[in-house]
Order: structure tokens, then sequence, then C-alpha cells
């Protein structure tokens, strides 16, 4: 595997190394020993598959406060997805910077989000799958969300947003959330 660090501490792409014969190819596509050695949590607690019918579809921008933060691997087994993450760790150099990138069923590569980071996507064709592990049990007690159009990011989605569920379209903006949110990421 290759690990690629993003412009946000602790956040990397990772590429699988493609092992070609006559049949197709194998590659490896986690391995705790190698996160290990890289600095990233190798802790799965549970893996999840998400299916969206129509391109434009958006999910996010989510993220779970401590004690249940998580880290997330994620990968778009099928169709392709825009992935952007938002760092949120009130003491980092990059807090409320972002980075987004393209996974695809074509490209095989994976995002791991660290802990701390809001996470959201947005389909760019239909009957797109995403597959993702995470580090921490699903907590909707200590779930927080921002929008993925509020303005305090600027995030640049590609395509116009076709579908999006209620809970996302009700999340407050950073700037309402500001102080709590500052508070209850700070460890
Ligand atoms: C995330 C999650 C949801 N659910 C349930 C709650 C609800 O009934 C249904 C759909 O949940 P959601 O609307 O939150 O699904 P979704 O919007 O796809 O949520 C996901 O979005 C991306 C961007 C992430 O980063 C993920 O961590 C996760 O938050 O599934 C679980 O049972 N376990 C889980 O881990």
């Amino acid at each position: 595997m290759k690990f690629t660090e993003t412009n946000l501490k602790g956040s990397y792409v990772i590429d699988i190394e493609k092992k070609g014969d006559n049949r197709g190819f194998f590659a490896r596509a986690f391995c705790q020993n190698e996160f290990k050695k890289h600095g990233l949590s190798p802790t799965i607690v549970q893996g999840n598959i998400a299916f969206s019918k129509k391109k434009g579809t958006m999910r996010g921008m989510h993220f779970q406060y401590p004690p249940a933060a998580e880290t997330k691997l994620v990968r778009c087994t099928r169709g392709k997805i825009l992935d952007i993450i938002i760092d949120l760790r009130p003491e980092s150099n990059t807090f409320l910077d972002h980075f987004s990138v393209e996974l695809s069923e074509d490209n095989y590569r994976a995002l791991y989000v660290p802990e701390r980071y809001a996470h959201g996507y947005q389909v760019l064709e239909d009957n797109t799958e995403t597959s993702y592990q995470v580090g921490e049990f699903y907590t909707p007690s200590t779930e927080g969300g921002l929008p993925f159009d509020d303005p305090q990011f600027n995030l640049s989605w590609p395509i116009e947003v076709t579908e999006l569920s209620e809970k996302d379209s009700q999340w407050e903006t950073f700037d309402k959330i500001k102080d709590e949110l500052i508070q209850r990421m700070s460890i």
C-alpha cells in the first residue's frame, strides 16, 4: 500500500499496489502493521456500506464527538464520489481547513480520516456504493454535523445536489455551534 499524507496532518490517501497476473490482480487493502508504522490507528470495530441511487446525492458533513470520535477508512467500491474532510481539531495548525479527493471503482483509492474530522461526500454516478471501516462504535448520542454548504468552509462540490437526508438538511452552521464544537472537540 502507498500512504500519502494530505495537507491535513494525520489524514492519508492510500493507494493499492497491484500484483497482476493472467487472472487479474491482487492487492492488500488494509494491514494493521502498515497502519501502525505510518502512525494510523489500526482499530476497526464496524464496517459499513452505503448505496446511493442517484448522481448528485450528498451525505455529510458528519462526525462523532469525543469520547466516541472515530477514524474512518473510506473506499468507493462502485461508481465514483468526491470525498471531503474538514479538520475540526481546535489545537491543529490546519483547524477548519479541508481536503478533497475523488474515490472511485477505477482508482481503488482509500481515504483515512482521523478522529475529530468532519467527513462527507457527493456521489458522482448513479448506483454508487461506498464501503468504510470505522474505529469506534456508532454512537448517535455523540453524533454531530455541519451543512455541506456551510459558508465557513466554501466547499467545492462538483455537481448539483439531487438528494439529501432530512438530517443533513438541518445541521446548524459552524458559526452557530462554534463555541460548543471547540469545547467538545478539545482534548
Ligand atoms: C452511520 C450509521 C447509521 N446507522 C443508521 C441510522 C439511520 O437509520 C441510517 C442512515 O444513517 P445516516 O443517515 O446517518 O447515514 P449516512 O448519511 O450515510 O451517514 C454516514 O455519512 C458519511 C458521510 C459518514 O461519514 C459516515 O460516518 C456516516 O455518518 O443508518 C447505523 O445504524 N449505523 C451507523 O453507523
